[in-house]
């Protein structure tokens, strides 16, 4: 009988190839884990890159991160917006005006200060608003989400959306046939142009642009007033300012986007035809302020006891600045509306020369900054701790005094409001808004 095969060799081998086959497969586990494990990790990487690009953390008053809410409202207002048949409707109503021949305006940041003013006061008087922002966090949010639902009780709805995003304002064109834009949004405040200079150009250059693309394009195109600021006279030191003063020196780059709108804006009338009226706004204040300005945060700072500081010049001598009543500021809007004409253009077409106007809304009465914080430290009933401080190379201006006969004469522009009452107004607001009891009797003395 033939002995067995000897099959211990092959045996060995197989289990050798067995072996190896395992260690393979293993390793093509592991290796496959690993590639999964960094795929995994590079989306991951992607997403939270994406999320954090697009839901910035809101921050605190006065913590500053605009550098990115153009791009992120770009983004984000194509998915708030949406369409639908109830957002249209929404859209429909609150720019549909409720007197005869009254106007249709758009107003971007309009949950702004002067936005919100000015969006209340064409509303009150039967005019449709619709209003756009983009809720940025340059200054605390919820300020202006109060601001928003002030205008929702007057039936103002806002679109939450950015004017850098052309698809949103041309859908909004293709439902209203809008009158007038009142263009207010804006990256505003002259020192942090120092630490977030895109901000202003993504906001106050390349925003205002598209939205002039879009203006140009509609039929019929709309008239359009928007905010410039005292900030383009910069270095002029001819009293007062008036408008064909000197403007091409400006300090910082917020007067320089500023001026840069109005040449942009004088391209787009000759251009296109598009009647467009500049308003260069002398430091506004008043109640729903902006809390990025001094009148503002000196009042926060003076109540929580600390150390605010007042600026003189190089030279010592006192910083003033022709501060100026919203209430006055609303009207010099509402004015310019008024006295806008149409547009000669549509369809992106001139079809003759339009209206292209450049007005001061100042107070015509420069006030010091000491003298500022004297009434704010006998409307708080408190002393103010103050370092007097050279004023810093930031892009302040030392004064600013406006001559607004111009304004006068083209619409009765007439500001009525000193400091020392405008001032009462905003303490009484600032008090009841944030709630604030002790040592503020003064502030609400002398009110109806
Ligand atoms: O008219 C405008 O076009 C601009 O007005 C506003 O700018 P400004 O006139 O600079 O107001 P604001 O900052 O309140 O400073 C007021 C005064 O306080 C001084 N100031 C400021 C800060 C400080 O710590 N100490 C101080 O003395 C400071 O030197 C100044 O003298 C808007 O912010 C701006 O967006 C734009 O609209």
């Amino acid at each position: 009988m033939a002995s067995p095969p000897d099959t211990s060799k092959t045996t060995k081998l197989e289990r050798y190839n067995s072996y190896i086959r395992k260690v393979n497969s293993t390793k093509l586990i592991a290796a496959s884990s690993k590639l999964l494990f960094r795929v995994t990790l590079l989306v991951a990487l992607l997403l939270i890159f994406f999320f954090t690009i697009n839901y910035p953390p809101l921050t605190s008053e006065k913590t500053f991160n605009n550098n990115i809410h153009t791009t992120t409202h770009n983004l984000l207002s194509s998915t708030i917006y949406g369409g639908g048949a109830s957002w249209e409707k929404q859209v429909r109503h609150s720019s549909t005006p409720h007197r005869p021949n009254g106007l249709s305006v758009l107003v971007t940041g309009a949950a702004g200060f002067v936005g919100s003013h000015c969006s209340l006061a064409l509303k009150k008087r039967g005019d449709g608003v619709l209003g756009l922002d983009n809720f940025n966090s340059y200054y605390d949010p919820s300020l202006k989400r109060a601001r928003q639902d002030q205008l929702t009780k007057h039936q103002i709805f806002i679109v939450e959306g950015d004017i850098n995003d052309t698809e949103l304002l041309k859908k909004l064109f293709d439902i209203v046939p809008f009158t007038h834009i009142l263009h207010l949004a804006a990256q505003a405040g002259v020192r942090y142009a120092m630490q977030n200079p895109l901000s202003y150009v993504n906001s106050n250059v390349a925003g205002f642009v598209n939205l002039l693309e879009i203006a140009k394009a509609a039929d019929p195109q709309p008239a359009i007033v928007w905010a410039s600021s005292s900030s383009v006279y910069g270095l002029n030191t001819k009293v007062p300012f008036s408008e064909d003063h000197r403007t091409d020196q400006p300090a910082s780059l917020y007067a320089a986007t500023k001026k840069a709108g109005e040449a942009i804006a004088h391209t787009y009338n000759h251009i296109y035809g598009l009647s467009l009226t500049g308003l260069r706004f002398f430091t506004v204040y008043g109640p729903w302020g902006r809390p990025d300005m001094a009148y503002f945060f000196f009042t926060k700072d003076m109540i929580q006891g600390k150390s605010i500081n007042v600026y003189v010049t190089q030279d010592d001598r006192e910083v003033a600045r022709d501060f100026t009543y919203i209430d006055d500021i609303v009207k010099g809007c509402v004015g310019a509306l008024d006295t806008a004409e149409k547009s000669t253009g549509s369809g992106g077409k001139k079809r003759g020369p339009a209206q292209l106007r450049v007005y001061n809304l100042g107070n015509t009465s420069p006030v010091s900054v000491k003298k500022l914080v004297a009434i704010l430290e006998n409307l708080l009933n408190l002393k103010a701790k103050k370092n007097v401080i050279k004023m810093p190379r930031n892009g302040d201006v030392p004064f600013t005094h406006a001559n607004v006969s111009l304004a006068l004469r083209d619409f009765g522009y007439k500001p009525t409001t000193d400091l020392s009452s405008g001032l009462r107004k905003f303490v009484k607001w600032y008090v009841s808004y944030y709630g604030i009891q002790p040592r503020v009797k003064k502030a609400n003395e002398g009110e109806k």
